[in-house]
């Protein structure tokens, strides 16, 4: 029996990335499966790993995380395709319309947060949102609601007596409680749509151990860093991607005070693949598992206590449910 991976936002940056060093790791013994929204870039994505990794059993899934029937089709197609999912990575991610502050960054320059500002992006990044034609806040349904409804829907194939499988979430060191809300949990009226989804994902993981953990379905949370893809490219969009090439030399200054600037997709998926090789059971579920890369190009992982609590991931919890069956109640 092959070992099954299913990851979202497969078809670039961290999660393209991730593919490439989990077929790396043990290509003979995966089935893998690109859970994309885009088929032709899912196609691409294929054929580049396929490139460097021919053995390998590589499917495709259609998957737009955003879209409640998007969702419940992919689950049925997996549920049918795969009697078990031993992984399940939750990646995809979007920061739509970001707002890069220039003013706060110089303050931010020169003062004691400086640290703080390069490993977070706290205090210059705001976002606008948009709302889904589910009538969802994008951000919300995109980052977090859409793979909690994935995670209900594939229930049957995660949890399997006397066998374990894992979630593991793409979160943010830019999640913060300070920007999440549980009387406001699709951040309708806020500007920090993507650090409140990011720490709702935190709490989420929380409450799913509590739940799922008897199952055998056990969940954690990584900080891939601060990583150059798309998403990045996006806080800066006058700065044409090659430009950020040049700005290089000065991440690598920057890295020597924080290990947080991973830089490559390669460096930020560290703790996603470090994960794939633990045994759950040994994982702390308060900790969110960071990929940092030392001043000299070394990469690790290492845990760092999470800012939340199991009464907050209890109530989160509860109110994602009770959304989840207004949403089914519409949609039969
Ligand atoms: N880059 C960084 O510094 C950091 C990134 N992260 C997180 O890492 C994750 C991966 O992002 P990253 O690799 O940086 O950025 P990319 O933009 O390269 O990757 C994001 C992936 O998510 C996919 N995606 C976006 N929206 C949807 C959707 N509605 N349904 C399905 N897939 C979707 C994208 O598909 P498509 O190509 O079609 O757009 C893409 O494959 C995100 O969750 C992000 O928040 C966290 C901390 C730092
Ligand atoms: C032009 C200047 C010389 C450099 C500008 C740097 C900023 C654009 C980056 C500095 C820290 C970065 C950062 C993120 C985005 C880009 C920066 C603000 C994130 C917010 C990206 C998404 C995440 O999830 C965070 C973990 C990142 C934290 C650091």
């Amino acid at each position: 029996m092959k070992t099954v991976v299913l990851v979202t936002g497969a078809n670039s940056g961290i999660g393209l990335a991730l593919c490439d060093r989990l077929l790396a790791e043990a290509a003979d013994g995966l089935q893998l499966c690109l859970a994309c929204r885009n088929m032709q870039r899912a196609r691409a994505a294929r054929l580049s790993l396929l490139a460097s990794h021919p053995s390998a059993q590589v499917d495709l899934l259609q998957l737009d995380t955003s879209s409640i029937s998007s969702v419940v089709s992919a689950a049925q197609e997996v549920k049918q395709k795969y009697e078990k999912l031993d992984y399940l990575y939750l990646n995809a991610g979007i920061m739509p319309n970001p707002k890069f502050d220039i003013k706060a960054f110089f303050r931010g320059l020169f003062s004691s947060k400086i640290i703080t500002m390069f490993a977070t992006g706290e205090g210059i990044l705001t976002q606008w949102d948009g709302v889904t034609p589910d009538g969802l806040r994008e951000v919300f349904a995109t980052n977090l609601f859409g793979h909690f409804l994935l995670v209900r829907e594939l229930e049957p194939v995660l949890c399997h007596p006397g066998e374990t499988s894992q979630l593991i979430w793409t979160s943010s060191s830019n999640a913060h409680r300070s920007a999440f809300s549980l009387d406001d949990l699709q951040h309708q009226r806020g500007t920090q749509p993507y650090s409140s989804s990011k720490y709702a994902s935190d709490l989420l993981s929380l409450a799913l151990n509590t739940h799922y953990n008897k199952q055998g379905l056990y969940s954690s949370v990584i900080c891939p860093g601060f990583v150059m893809t798309n998403l990045t490219y996006g806080i800066l969009p006058t700065l044409p991607a090659f430009l950020w090439t040049l700005l290089l030399p000065i991440f690598w200054l920057i890295r020597v005070f924080t290990n947080t600037f991973t830089l490559t997709t390669h460096s930020g998926a560290e703790a996603l693949l470090w994960l794939f090789k633990q045994r759950p059971q040994t994982l702390d579920p308060y900790a969110k598992y960071h990929s940092l890369t030392s001043g000299l190009g070394n990469n690790y992982t290492q845990p760092r206590k999470m800012d939340i609590d199991l009464e907050t991931a209890e109530l989160l919890y509860s109110k994602l449910l009770e959304l989840e069956s207004q949403i089914r109640s519409r949609v039969k």
